[in-house]
């Protein structure tokens, strides 16, 4: 099931969106699951992972039993402010007490010798802690489509191993990452789209049009169960042109 919401402005799209997700965590946690997300980074990371916290009290959602990944993380040294772990540990893990031991970062350029062992480590993490299948993957939306760090036209894009995969030569600074794969991200229950701008509007587009995933790498994630859209009006903008 593919749900589509279009807000007014970004604080309310993250609103919406972080409501979204804590309904899906409050569900899993009700059932005596102990749920496993992958977050994003990119530009709506900070007001979401805000409005998550805030509103974890509401929805009854104990933060602090919930395991915590990425969907893709820039291989930099630990701490860098182009890490996407900061924003959430600044904005939401940190300021939640979430302990360490739920907190399950891709290893850093300063942790590990290479972008290859730092994808290896990850997806041996992902197996030691039995994750077959994400409660929730959160994914923001490049302008060329692009979801985690699988960009379109590159060779990860068609990894149908279930782990993570080394980035070099990323088109989007820095250029080395660790992404998971579109066989992880299609593992999800539920995958939760945001995305802001009218620059966003023609990936947004071709996300919702078929064709190749190697064309734009957003239109082959789907959720198991459900994938929901978060929009702005800019963003929704050339949808059903
Ligand atoms: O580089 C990245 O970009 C995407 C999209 O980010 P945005 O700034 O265009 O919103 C993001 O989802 C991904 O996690 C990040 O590494």
């Amino acid at each position: 099931m593919k749900d589509l919401y279009v807000h007014p402005t970004t604080d309310a799209l993250c609103t919406g969106a972080a409501r979204w997700f804590l309904r899906r965590l409050a569900a899993a946690q009700a059932a005596g699951r102990t749920p496993h997300v992958a977050l994003t980074g990119g530009s709506l990371a900070d007001p979401f992972h805000r409005e998550v916290r805030l509103g974890a009290p509401e929805a009854g959602v104990d933060l602090t039993r919930v395991h915590w990944w990425w969907g893709d993380e820039r291989f930099v040294a630990g701490g860098s402010e182009e890490r996407n772990d900061i924003s959430a540990m600044a904005e939401l893990l940190g300021p939640a007490g979430v302990p360490d031991s739920h907190v399950h970062r891709v290893p850093s350029s300063d942790a590990t010798e290479s972008v290859e062992s730092a994808a290896a480590l990850y997806t041996d993490a992902l197996a030691t802690h039995g994750v077959d299948g994400f409660e929730v993957v959160v994914l923001g939306l490049g302008p060329d489509g692009h979801v985690a760090s699988l960009f379109p036209g590159r060779h990860q894009v068609s990894d149908t191993t279930l782990g993570a995969v080394a980035v070099h030569d990323s088109p989007k600074p820095p250029p080395l990452r660790v992404s998971l794969t579109l066989p992880v991200l299609n593992s999800a229950r539920s995958v939760l789209f945001i995305a802001a701008g009218s620059g966003k509007s023609a990936a947004v587009a071709a996300a919702h049009q078929p064709g190749p995933a190697l064309d734009c790498p957003a239109r082959a994630v789907r959720g198991r169960v459900e994938t929901g859209w978060f929009l702005d009006e800019g963003a929704a903008s050339e949808l059903g042109t």
